[in-house]
């Protein structure tokens, strides 16, 4: 798709049109044609951004300059790749595009087809972290099928979002795979790229217009960064608009990205297409003296290490000027030095250029912006489906945790200690039955207790999968809660169960049968106020990041 083409009506998804062809010789792979399907073009352009942080030190405040004066476009049809050392700001600045940053106001504007960001976007855009979040005990089908039930929109039917779900796997190359669980660090699961596949398809299920990545391919070898980057490809291919954040790319995947902002301290080095970037840089005097990997050169320069790059006569002049603040030991500029002379060439040189590129009003007709504009949300599902599936994945989910050896060890070494402490009690004289209400207090008391700290250790676990579902707004809140306490129920009833019947056997309860199975229900009302009380704090939290990301988004 050409930038400059005039886009004239809104294009409606029907998701059932992905055409699969050709063969990725270079990956050795089957591919097919990824998420063809026409979908919402999204021209983004920022320009000016800014971002400070405040950082709360015991005595002092300091104010962090993350970002500064970052500007560029990327159109539908477009892969745009942010690149930059650690720590030059990437992952902010991607998180700045796709409406994602918590914490302090940022300074610029973003425009998506010249409107501002609205809720409406959250519904089109994909956003894979850096960090894969998944549930580890789903199995790959499982994670897509739930994103496909949830996320997509209401007129397709249940089987319709499964066969999508089906179809991303096939696109992704996820069949051999699609019954092997996720995984984690403890439990065996699907590698690394699988596993970062699983996310862009959790993203691309719902045939987003913006596509947002960070670091897709960190951890990854060189053919299956390759396969990750010729995905990406194809899905810009089909008139969305990517942007990645990349590491270390090779030669042949850098050559693959349309358009590149090259980072320094949060600072712009270089934004343009990818193609011209070796040329820009040899214009100002900063080429490679040895073959070598564009990216790495790149990323040499964006370091401040001139290594094996001819030195700008400018910077060398400033050398021989002895200032010792631009020079280190071996006579060569410092980081320092080639950073601020890189900084400036850009902005002296280019800069003014491009922001006059970016001046120009998007060609696309008013319907299409006035669209983007609309702050209605966008379920996928209703309300009372939303709660059923998240009470079928909780069940799922969770069933693993609750049915450990571990713990239903724990519970019944608890249960026998308690019985041989009340071993066969008679229940018949006073002392005894005095006994027995001993007991009984510390049942109820462990029962009450045991389930809040299961929640405040599980809690953790899935908050950063509640922020990252909320936050493309998978769900309402109001429906989580309700699934997430009752879907708990179920299991943590059946091991207090069991605890109790070992209790009542060993202890001689039998005669005592009213007062104990007053303390069932005791026991279970703790259960059902622990659950409650975990989801009402999740809910508090959920809310405390909503009000802070809204008084951020801009
Ligand atoms: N909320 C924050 N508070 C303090 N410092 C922050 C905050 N957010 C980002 N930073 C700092 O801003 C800088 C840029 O961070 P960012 O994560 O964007 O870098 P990055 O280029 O994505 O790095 P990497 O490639 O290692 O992921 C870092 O020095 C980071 O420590």
């Amino acid at each position: 798709m050409k930038p400059d083409q005039t886009i004239r009506m809104p294009v409606i998804q029907t998701f059932d049109n992905i055409k699969r062809a050709s063969e990725d010789l270079e990956a050795g792979i089957h591919k097919k044609r990824i998420q063809a399907e026409p979908t919402l073009p999204i021209y983004l352009k920022f320009t000016d951004v800014t971002y400070k942080v405040v950082i709360k030190g015991v005595t002092s405040t300091v104010e962090k300059e993350i970002l500064n004066g970052i500007f560029g476009s990327v159109n539908p049809g477009e892969v745009l790749a942010l690149m930059g050392p650690s720590g030059s700001g990437k992952t902010t600045l991607l998180s700045l595009l796709g409406g994602r940053v918590r914490g302090s106001t940022p300074g610029g504007s973003i425009t998506y087809n010249d409107q501002p960001y609205s809720k409406f976007l959250k519904s089109r855009i994909g956003f894979v972290t850096q960090d894969d979040v998944l549930f580890p005990h789903c199995k790959v089908r499982e994670t897509l099928t739930y994103a496909a039930l949830l996320r997509l929109p209401k007129t397709l039917t249940k089987q319709e979002k499964e066969k999508q779900a089906i179809d991303v796997i096939d696109e992704l190359g996820l069949e051999r795979c699609q019954d092997t669980m996720i995984g984690s660090s403890f439990v065996r699961g699907v590698s690394g790229g699988e596993r970062k596949r699983v996310c862009i398809g959790n993203e691309i299920i719902i045939n987003p217009s913006l596509l947002f990545l960070d670091e897709p391919t960190s951890g990854l070898d060189s053919t299956t960064a390759l396969r990750i980057v010729q995905i990406l490809q194809d899905i810009a291919e089909g008139g969305k608009t990517v942007i990645t954040t990349i590491h270390q790319p090779s030669s042949r995947l850098f050559h693959k990205f349309d358009k590149l902002i090259l980072l320094g301290k949060g600072n712009l080095l270089y934004f343009g297409k990818a193609s011209e970037a070796m040329v820009y840089f040899s214009s100002i005097g900063c080429s490679p003296l040895i073959a070598m990997n564009p990216a790495e050169f790149l990323l040499d320069l964006a370091n401040g290490n001139i290594n094996d790059v001819s030195v700008p006569s400018e910077l060398e002049d400033r050398v021989q000027m002895g200032n010792s603040e631009t020079e280190t030991r071996n006579g060569k500029p410092s980081p320092a030095a080639v950073h601020e002379y890189l900084v400036g060439a850009y902005e002296t040189r280019a800069a003014d250029n491009e922001k006059k590129k970016l001046m120009i009003p998007t060609p696309i007709d008013e319907e299409l912006k006035s669209k983007v504009y609309t702050s209605k949300r966008e379920w996928g599902t209703s309300w009372w489906k939303q709660f059923s599936i998240l009470f079928c994945r909780g069940l799922k989910e969770r069933r693993h945790d609750y049915f450990s050896w571990l713990r239903i060890t724990q519970v019944l070494a608890i249960a026998v200690i308690l019985g041989l402490l009340w071993w066969q009690s008679d229940g018949n004289s006073p002392p005894n039955q005095q006994d027995q209400a001993g007991l009984l207090f510390f049942i109820a008391v462990f029962w009450g207790f045991f389930p809040v700290f299961t929640a405040i250790f599980t809690f953790p676990q899935e908050r950063a999968m509640l922020n990252k579902e909320r936050a493309a707004d998978m769900y309402r809140l109001s429906a989580y809660f309700v699934a997430r306490t009752t879907s708990d129920l179920p299991l943590d009833l059946l091991l207090p169960s069991l605890f109790l019947l070992v209790v009542y056997f060993m202890a001689g309860l039998r005669k005592s049968a009213g007062p104990f199975f007053l303390t069932m229900v005791t026991v279970f009302l703790c259960i059902v106020a622990a659950q409650g009380l975990f989801g009402a704090t999740s809910c508090k939290l959920k809310v405390a990041n909503q009000k802070e990301e809204a008084k951020s988004t801009f």
